[in-house]
């Protein structure tokens, strides 16, 4: 019987992803194969439209792809009926999106307790949980403000708190120093590396922000759909 490497988090082989049909029919994402263990903070580059988000997407459980499988926690996910699914998004994964989608009617701290309190975690303990998470990422003040009254970095923040809150096994993050400035950027970046990163855990990060760059374990470049190369991080970048 083979044996299961348990330090593997996600191991994807021949993802194809079509959008379209007839003459605008395009590739997002074709024959990828990738492999991340847990320990590792992996970014995936590449120019605009190369198939980053949708292969977050795909590796996340959100979007089904036209073929390949995907294994991730060792279970193969697009096997899995939807409640499955849902109920692995839930409990290991953790994703902060390019957009924020931030509830417009919950408050900031209301936002970053849902993770909790979709687990059935009682509502004042959730709260208080997403308290602590909106004091890391600098946010405690802002806690009973709609997320319309933040500006676009502060909103990134609330969504990247809420992304940890339930301390998930993979942490994805689309774009997250986007609209932060390289400070706050860095900052947030290290400080998600230092507290969610450990040997049982990983993160995958999209981004076009080579001011990050110092903090990847490993470097994916994607074109036209495909990865094209890998390198290790940059520690010596300054
Ligand atoms: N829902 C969709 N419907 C149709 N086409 C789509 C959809 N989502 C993505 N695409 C197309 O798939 C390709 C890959 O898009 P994707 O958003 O994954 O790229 P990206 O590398 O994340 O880009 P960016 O850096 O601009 O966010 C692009 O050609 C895009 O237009």
């Amino acid at each position: 019987m083979p044996t299961i490497d348990t330090k593997i988090a996600i191991k994807a082989d021949g993802i194809t992803k079509w959008f379209g049909e007839g003459e605008v029919r395009t590739a997002a994402l074709r024959d990828v194969n990738l492999e991340m263990r847990f320990g590792e903070m992996i970014y995936v580059v590449g120019p605009s439209g190369s198939g980053k988000t949708t292969l977050l997407s795909v590796l996340s459980g959100i979007l089904r792809p036209d073929a390949g499988t995907v294994i991730a926690e060792k279970m193969n996910l697009w096997t899995l009926t939807t409640d499955e699914l849902a109920a692995f998004r839930l409990n290991k994964i953790g994703f902060a999106f390019q957009d924020y989608h931030l509830f417009p009617r919950l408050t900031v701290a209301e936002n970053v307790a849902i993770p909790l309190i979709l687990k059935h975690i009682e509502w004042d303990k959730a709260i208080e949980e997403a308290m602590k998470y909106l004091e890391i990422v600098g946010l405690k003040g802002r806690a009973n403000l709609p997320p319309v009254k933040l500006s676009g970095g502060e909103q990134q923040r609330v969504a990247i708190a809420r992304a940890i809150v339930g301390q998930p096994d993979i942490l994805i993050m689309d774009e997250p120093t986007a609209s932060l400035d390289g400070d706050t950027g860095r900052a947030i970046v290290s400080f998600v590396k230092e507290k969610v990163l450990n040997e049982n855990r990983c993160i995958l990060i999209v981004t076009h922000d080579s001011r990050i760059y110092e903090f990847a374990t490993r470097i994916l470049h994607m074109e036209d759909g495909r990865l094209r190369s890998e390198e290790d991080g940059r520690h010596d970048e300054n």
